[in-house]
C-alpha cells in the first residue's frame, strides 16, 4: 500500500488507470440516474423527435374515398374508346366537382363530370382524361384520347387499410411520421414525453454575453452548448443565470426548481482547486463526485439532489460538451424511448500522429473527409479549444491502451452530423 495520501496520489499520479472509472461504466452509471420519461397523449404538433409509445392503428382508410389524381374529366373509359385529335369525342358535361365537394352525384353513360385533383370520383366514372387531353370545355367538352379503366383514379384503401397496424411503438416520430398520422386524423399521439433539463453553469468569472468584459472575465457558453443540445434530441431546456462559486447563490438557485424538472446539469466546479461550487455544496448531499478514464472530461459528478437527478459536468467547455456528449445524451434518448442512443461508427485512416495519455480514452476533435476516407484531428486535445469543436464534425476515439496514432493508423470516429 502506498504511503501517499489519496490527495497527494491523486496529483502526483494522474493517470493511474486502476482508480478510474471506465467510460462504459459510467456511461452506466448515467443511464440508470435518468429514469423513464412517462407516456402522456400529446397533440401530434408537439411530439417531433419523440417516440410512439404504442402501436398506432388506422382509424380511416387512405385515401379515404375514390379520387381523381388529375384535374380533367371523370368518364367511362368505353365512352371515349377511339377518341383522337382528329376524331374528338364530344361528351356533355353534367356536373362540376371540385375538391372538397361531398355530394356525390353519379355519372350517366354517354357524359362526364369535370373534376378536380383530389376530388370524389362519382360511381360510374372509371377514369379520368386529364384537361390537358381536351379542349377544357364546360358545357360540353372534346376529348381528343381514349383512357384505360382505372386511368388517374386513386382508390379508397390504396394506401392504407381501415384497422391496419400503421406505425409501431419504438418508432421515432420525424416530419414524415407526424405528416402521416395527421393524415388518419390523429389529433393526439401516446409518447413519451419530453425530458425537462435544468441547466446551471456556475463560476465567478463568468459573464453573460451581450454585455462588456473586463480582465479575467470570460463569457458563459457551457449553457449556450448544453441547451441547444439538450433541445437537439428533442428535450426542453430550462436554463438559470449562471452562479458565482459562492455555495449558498448554488442552493437559491436551485431551490424553486428542484421538483419540475427530469434532470439538473451543473458545470464548473468540480475539480481540486479551493473554490469548487458544486463538489462544496452538493458532495454529501447525495452527489458523489469521481473521475473517470476519459480525456477531456475527467473530473464528474452524479448522483440525486433533493430528489432530482444531477449530472456535474467540469467546467472547461470542451468538456462540458463531450461529458454531455458521451453519457448524459445518451441517458436522456434512452428515457425517452429513443432506439438511436448512439452516435454513428466510422473507421478512417488518421491523416496525422496523435498522441493519447495512457489509461484514458481521448476523443480528439476531428474532420471526416468522406472522399479519402481520412481522420484529421481538428486543434489539439486542450479541452479550451472551442474554435476546433465548432469545426469539427466527428470525434476521434483514442482507446486507453493507445498512447500515440501512427499517421495512417485506423480510427474509429463518433459522427457528430449525419
Ligand atoms: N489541480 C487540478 N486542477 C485541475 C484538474 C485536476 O485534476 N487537478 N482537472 C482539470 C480538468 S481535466 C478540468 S476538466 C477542470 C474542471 O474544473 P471545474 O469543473 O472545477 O471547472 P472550473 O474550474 O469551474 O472551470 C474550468 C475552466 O472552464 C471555464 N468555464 C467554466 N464554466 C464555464 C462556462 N459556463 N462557460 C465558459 N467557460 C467556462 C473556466 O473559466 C475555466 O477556465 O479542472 C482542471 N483543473
Ligand atoms: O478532463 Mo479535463 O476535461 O481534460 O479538461
Amino acid at each position: 500500500m502506498s504511503l501517499l495520501s489519496a490527495t497527494v496520489q491523486d496529483a502526483c499520479v494522474p493517470n493511474t488507470a486502476t482508480r478510474l472509472r471506465s467510460v462504459d461504466s459510467y456511461r452506466a452509471t448515467i443511464h440508470a440516474l435518468v429514469a423513464d420519461l412517462p407516456i402522456e397523449r400529446l397533440p401530434v404538433a408537439d411530439c417531433l423527435g419523440l417516440v410512439l409509445a404504442e402501436d398506432v392503428t388506422a382509424p380511416i382508410a387512405l385515401p379515404p374515398f375514390d379520387n381523381s389524381a388529375m384535374d380533367g374529366y371523370a368518364v367511362r373509359s368505353v365512352d371515349v374508346v377511339g377518341a383522337s385529335e382528329e376524331n374528338p369525342v364530344e361528351l356533355p358535361v353534367s356536373e362540376d366537382i371540385p375538391a372538397g365537394r361531398t355530394d356525390v352525384v353519379p355519372l350517366l353513360p354517354g357524359t362526364a363530370h369535370r373534376i378536380m385533383t383530389g376530388a370524389p370520383v362519382p360511381p360510374g366514372a372509371d377514369s379520368v382524361v386529364q384537361v390537358e387531353l381536351t379542349d377544357s370545355g364546360v358545357q360540353q367538352v372534346r376529348i381528343f384520347s381514349p383512357v384505360n379503366v382505372g386511368t388517374h383514379l386513386r382508390r379508397t384503401g390504396e394506401d392504407v387499410r381501415e384497422g391496419d397496424t400503421v406505425l409501431t411503438k419504438g418508432t421515432v416520430l420525424a416530419p414524415p411520421q407526424l405528416g402521416f398520422l395527421a393524415a388518419l386524423g390523429l389529433s393526439h399521439l401516446p409518447v413519451r414525453r419530453r425530458p425537462r433539463v435544468l441547466i446551471l453553469s456556475t463560476g465567478t468569472e463568468l459573464v453573460q454575453p451581450g454585455t462588456p468584459l473586463v480582465a479575467g472575465q470570460i463569457y458563459e457558453s457551457n449553457s449556450v452548448h448544453l441547451a441547444a443540445a439538450v433541445q437537439e434530441i428533442g428535450g426542453v431546456a430550462h436554463v438559470l443565470r449562471s452562479v458565482p462559486d459562492d455555495v449558498n447563490a448554488l442552493y437559491e438557485a436551485l431551490k424553486p426548481h428542484l421538483d419540475d424538472h427530469d434532470l439538473l446539469i451543473t458545470t464548473g466546479g468540480v475539480s481540486a482547486g479551493a473554490y469548487e461550487v458544486v463538489k462544496d455544496a452538493l458532495a454529501g448531499e447525495g452527489v458523489e463526485f469521481l473521475k473517470v478514464a476519459v480525456q477531456p472530461g475527467g473530473p464528474q459528478g452524479f448522483g440525486t439532489y433533493m430528489g432530482l437527478p444531477v449530472v456535474t459536468l467540469p467546467g472547461n467547455p470542451v468538456s462540458a460538451a463531450l461529458s454531455f456528449e458521451l453519457f448524459v445524451r445518451p441517458a436522456l434518448l434512452r428515457a425517452m424511448g429513443r432506439p438511436d442512443t448512439d452516435r454513428a461508427r466510422v473507421r478512417a485512416k488518421a491523416s496525422s500522429e496523435m498522441k493519447s495519455p495512457a489509461g484514458r480514452k481521448q476523443y480528439r476533435r476531428g474532420f471526416y473527409d468522406a472522399g479519402s476516407v481520412q481522420a484529421v484531428p481538428v486543434g489539439g486535445p486542450g479541452s479550451h479549444l472551442l474554435m476546433a469543436f465548432a469545426q469539427a464534425n466527428c470525434l476521434i476515439e483514442i482507446p486507453e491502451d493507445v498512447t500515440v496514432v501512427a499517421e495512417g493508423a485506423d480510427v474509429e470516429l463518433l459522427m457528430l452530423t449525419r
